[in-house]
């Protein structure tokens, strides 16, 4: 459990973080939004404290940050950031084995990690764990950026902005990456993004962050349902309400009994995705089929329509 605890930070007289406290469950994704300035790095950097705190305390499962020794901060703390940050003259595997090499792990497990790593993001060991960063795409860098993160099992990984500079679809494939990676290991989350559609496809809970302030931090439906302020409010996009409540549920939860006709649509598939499809193929109605081919009932329009005005 990370507790952030009333802490701020003040530079050349400006609070920049201004008293700030909330609780982040482990094994949960926290995300921080807020606009340009307001805090949300400075903030993330407290935790590991590659900025010190003026006011305030960070504890890391009950401990006071400022007492656990740097190089155990971080071995329990990841660190990933956008521009990935490799080194430009060491192999992807080097890069990957950088921390774990540090921690004294032996040559066998260090491999190991390694190999389980760039398999999990989809990289082959044998054809990129040898190459250089520049001979990687982009995507690419930054899946690795995130491995090495990852390499010494961190408790905890902080990313800042870790996707900024991806495009859209490979960007939707790193979130989908570290959602099932993050379920693999069970690591603590906590990342800052200036995209809203990340925060919610990525966070059990969002704060949001204006002038050095939490304005909010609370589950993404309830960011929804019930902003705190109308600075929260429009971050999450007014006219952009029905469908974030859509993008947060899965098919099955809105799944009845009955038939339809044309393809089906399986259950893990999100509401909005599935509204999108009906619309397009234009049916009042698809089948739902579960992940182990089950047909599971019906999925309608109206059901759809309904979620989208906010019933359960
Ligand atoms: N080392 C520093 N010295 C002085 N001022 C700083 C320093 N680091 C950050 N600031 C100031 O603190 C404020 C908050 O910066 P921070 O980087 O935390 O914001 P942010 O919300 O992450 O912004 P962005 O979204 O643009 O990255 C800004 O006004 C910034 O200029």
């Amino acid at each position: 459990m990370i507790e952030i605890d009333h802490v701020s930070k003040v530079y050349d007289g400006k609070t920049v973080v201004d008293d700030i406290s909330l609780t982040i469950e482990p094994h949960t994704i926290a995300v921080i939004v807020g606009t340009s300035g307001s805090g949300k790095t400075t903030l993330l950097r407290m935790i590991n404290r590659l900025v010190e705190l003026d006011a305030g305390m960070v504890r890391l499962d009950g401990e006071d940050n400022r007492t656990i020794p740097g190089y155990e901060l971080r071995r329990r703390i990841g660190y990933a950031i956008q521009g990935h940050g490799l080194f430009p003259h060491r192999t992807v595997a080097e890069n990957i084995a950088t921390v774990p090499r540090l921690n004294g792990w032996d040559r066998r497990r260090t491999t190991e990690k390694v190999r389980e790593l760039l398999s999990l993001f989809q990289l082959d060991p044998d054809a990129f764990g040898p190459r250089y960063p520049h001979e990687l795409s982009g995507g690419e860098q930054q899946r690795v950026g995130v491995a090495r993160a990852l390499a010494a099992e961190p408790n905890v990984l902080l990313m800042d902005e870790p996707f900024g500079a991806l495009d859209p679809i490979i960007r939707a494939k790193a979130q989908d990456d570290l959602l099932a990676i993050q379920k693999h290991f069970g690591t603590t989350i906590i990342l800052v993004t200036h995209d809203m559609n990340e925060a919610f496809h990525l966070a059990d809970k969002i704060a949001v962050m204006d002038g050095g302030r939490l304005l909010q931090f609370g589950p993404p439906d309830e960011l929804v349902r019930r902003p705190a302020t109308g600075f929260v409010e429009a971050m999450v996009g007014a006219g952009d309400r029905p469908f974030r409540l859509l993008s947060m549920r899965r098919v099955a939860d809105a799944a009845e009994a009955g038939e339809a006709s044309g393809p089906a649509l399986a259950a893990s598939m999100n509401q909005q995705d599935a509204l999108a499809e009906l619309m397009w193929s234009g049916r009042p109605a698809a089948p739902v089929v579960s992940a182990d081919g089950t047909m599971t009932g019906r999925v309608t329009l109206d059901a759809l329509l309904k979620r989208a005005r906010g019933a359960p």
